[in-house]
């Protein structure tokens, strides 16, 4: 069983690059994203638990309600500290849990694929998911015995492969894949379904593109 670590920063600095998609619903859309996400985490059956890393008291309390715990977004110098901070969190209270960190802008994030990838991840001490993109990274694993060192950011999947982590070769797994940063990633999601919540706020607009 996994301890998911889900960042989510503040949700009106998040997000940037839709601006021009959705406008002044930037911050919804970006706490809906991450709602949905862990929604989907948590209903995963690999899954033990879910800690969110995030300042937002609004996603804090949607969050709690589902069955996550959260914890804030020290130290406050980005991302990759912060999901240190998430996993030292889930370590000091179960030293040998098998940790993953997982993207908060999975809104289309089906609970079986991340089961199936989740699966893949338990073979190996350190391994990662590469994004749609195929340059960055949604998710990174690490067994219980192993020092959680993850290298988001830019181009995270060669990072995470020169940090020796395995890179994780699980076919159709595209909710797991498509994180949003761009407009043309939202219309890529919505063919492979939105969560629940990011569906209602996306309504809410003319058009995406
Ligand atoms: N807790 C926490 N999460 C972060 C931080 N920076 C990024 N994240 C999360 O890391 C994941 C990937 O972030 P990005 O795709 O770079 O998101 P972003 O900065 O909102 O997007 P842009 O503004 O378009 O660059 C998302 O789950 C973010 O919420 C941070 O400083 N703290
Ligand atoms: C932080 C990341 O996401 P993105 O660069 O897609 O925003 C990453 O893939 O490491």
């Amino acid at each position: 069983m996994w301890s998911i670590v889900i960042p989510v920063k503040r949700p009106e600095f998040a997000k940037t690059r839709l601006t021009d998609a959705v406008g002044e619903l930037r911050p919804y859309v970006a706490r809906a994203f991450a709602t949905d996400t862990v929604a989907a985490a948590l209903i995963c059956r690999s899954v033990a638990e879910v800690v969110v890393v995030t300042d937002d008291d609004e996603i804090r309390a949607e969050v709690e309600l589902l069955g996550a715990d959260v914890v804030t977004d020290a130290p406050g110098s980005g991302l990759n500290p912060a999901l240190r901070h998430g996993a030292e969190t889930v370590r000091a209270r179960r030293p040998r849990a098998a940790v993953a960190s997982l993207s908060a802008d999975l809104p289309a994030l089906r609970p079986g694929e991340l089961e199936r990838v989740l699966t893949e991840a338990a073979k190996h001490r350190s391994s990662f998911l590469a994004d749609a993109g195929g340059i960055g990274t949604t998710l990174y694993a690490c067994a219980g015995d192993v020092p959680f060192e993850p290298r988001f950011g830019g181009r995270s999947r060669a990072a995470h492969r020169a940090s020796g982590a395995v890179e994780l070769d699980v076919g159709d797994v595209p909710s797991v894949r498509r994180d949003i940063d761009t407009a043309v990633d939202l219309c890529d999601a919505m063919r492979i379904g939105l969560g629940p919540r990011t569906e209602s706020v996306i309504l809410q607009l003319d058009s995406v593109i």
